[in-house]
């Protein structure tokens, strides 16, 4: 086609005695470039007309707003004061639908009465709300307590860190996986730099986020422990192959996901590694984090550490003296302890933090558009005196005597969760690795509290957490004393 002739153009053009753009016109091109133009013309149409016909979400209550008219301070005070901001939409507006102003846009609080409702609802997604809302405030990895018959001061946080990053390599991938100092050391670093690079990425704006990642240094560190993770995952698989089967027993995760309906992931590298390392960043973390509060909490009440380790000393044990799952069941003080620690300081200050895969109404009308996030305000139930006495004090021994009553001997365990027992999140998506996390939890505290002694640095208080929206990381320099009970 050497010329196109569209009469309303033609007019246009006589009427105008345009003659360069007729000139134009006969071209060639003129025909692909008319077409690209109204195409572009017409997606732009679509998408201002989708907009304006798009239904938005309309909240009656905005935490904060009473105090500031700007979200941007009301997102920055949340940033940095999280738990305090939650406490106060939670007493404004407890039973009803709120929302809170973040750096990532306006997220909508939800009541609990709404969660069995919600529970399974096809386009709530966990996944969809994860936009990299983890941190943590840790560096050093120095201390070793060994054999000390003195008090001794020392920071937890580092060893706890190396000896929960060894007990999940072997239950994620496997016995010489956890022997691998490399491994370890790249894993529990893993820990650390997603967490600062979140943290870094979080100081900017959502839009320029998939830029910046690529430049913030913490990047450097993250691939070398992929590449770390690689080498060592590529040796796992290799071993397993040359076995012609599972490596461990029981099965290690990588076992399970390289058998049965897995059994085509049983050599994909890529597939497998990632496995690993998100199973590294969702498991070890919120493990660790658990047990330096629970340890905190030890040396601040320490009425508990006899009480504890009297109960450790008459749970049953197997013929060759090791604790087994009888043990761990009947260590129920420790299982209150541990509780009672994380309703307090559990790692996430708000759970069932879903995203909307597309536009939905709450119980009580409120429309959601997709791509609204979602969450309940854990952090403010878990001290509300309608569900816990005394809500704000540390009582050790609370779900222990829950437990003693009649009907209720298998309710409150460390793993339960229910509408206001909320650290592991609920429904169809609640923590699938709670049974293993306080596996780790209680045995790493019965061998700390079996083997040592503990106490608070005399003139300090309870250890602070670090608060970053909905964030709380436990106190990486806080010292204890420690004292080896054996020699
Ligand atoms: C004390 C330790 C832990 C805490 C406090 C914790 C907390 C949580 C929370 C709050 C959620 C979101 C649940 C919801 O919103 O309904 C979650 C999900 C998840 N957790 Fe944990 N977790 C812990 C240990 C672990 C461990 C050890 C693993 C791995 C073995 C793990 C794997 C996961 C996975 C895969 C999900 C996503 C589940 C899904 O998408 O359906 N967690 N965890």
């Amino acid at each position: 086609m050497s010329q196109i002739d569209v009469p309303i153009l033609r007019e246009w053009l006589r009427a105008h005695n345009a003659e360069a753009f007729r000139s134009w016109l006969e071209q060639p091109r003129a025909w692909i470039v008319l077409l690209a133009a109204a195409g572009l013309l017409l997606a732009v149409v679509t998408q201002v007309v989708a907009a304006i016909g798009r239904r938005k979400l309309r909240l009656k209550h905005i935490v904060l707003s009473d105090e500031t008219s700007s979200p941007k301070a009301r997102a920055l005070q949340y940033c940095y004061r999280p738990r305090e901001v939650m406490l106060k939409g939670y007493k404004q507006f407890r039973d009803t639908v709120y929302g809170m102003d973040t750096r990532d846009g306006v997220k909508v609080v939800i009541p609990p009465s709404f969660l069995d409702n919600l529970k399974s609802h096809p386009h709530l997604s966990f996944k969809q709300s994860i936009d990299n809302s983890i941190m943590a405030f840790h560096r050093q990895r120095t201390n070793k307590y060994g054999e000390t018959q003195d008090w001794t001061k020392v920071k937890v946080h580092d060893s706890i860190l190396k000896i929960t990053g060894t007990n999940n390599a072997r239950v994620f991938q496997s016995t010489a996986a956890s022997l691998d100092d490399e491994w370890i050391t790249a894993s529990t670093g893993y820990v650390i730099s997603t967490f600062d690079c979140i943290r870094a990425l979080k100081e900017w704006p959502p839009f320029l986020r998939p830029l910046i990642f690529r430049l913030i240094p913490q990047r450097a560190a993250i691939a070398e422990q992929w590449r770390i993770g690689r080498k060592r995952v590529k040796q796992t698989v290799s071993e397993r192959q040359q076995k012609g089967g599972d490596l461990e027993d029981p099965p290690s995760v990588l076992d399970l996901l390289s058998d049965g309906k897995n059994a085509q992931y049983a050599a994909d590298l890529e597939t497998q590694l990632l496995y690993q390392m998100t199973l590294v960043a969702v498991g070890t973390v919120t493990t660790f984090s658990s047990i330096i509060q629970a340890i905190y909490d030890l040396v601040a009440y320490p009425v508990y550490i006899q009480e504890i380790r009297d109960e450790l000393a008459s749970v049953p044990r197997s013929s060759d003296g090791l604790f087994n799952k009888d043990s761990i069941s009947a260590m129920k003080k420790l299982d209150s302890f541990i509780k009672e620690s994380q309703r307090l300081s559990a790692p996430d200050l708000s759970t069932f933090q879903r995203g909307a895969t597309a536009d939905l109404t709450l119980p009580d009308g409120t429309f959601i558009p997709k791509g609204t996030k979602l969450e309940v305000n854990t952090a403010s139930i878990h001290v509300d005196s309608i569900h816990y006495e005394n809500p704000h004090q540390f009582d050790g021994l609370r779900f222990y005597r829950m437990r003693q009553r009649p009907g209720e001997e298998n309710k409150h365990l460390y793993y339960s969760v229910g509408k206001n027992d909320l650290s592991f999140g609920y429904g169809r998506h609640a923590c699938p690795g709670r049974y293993l996390g306080h596996l780790n939890i209680k045995l790493i505290l019965a061998e700390l509290l079996t083997r040592y002694d503990l106490k608070m640095v005399p003139g300090l208080s309870r250890a602070k957490s670090f608060d970053f929206e909905a964030l709380c990381a436990p106190d990486e320099n806080y010292e204890i004393l420690i004292r080896d009970r054996r020699v």
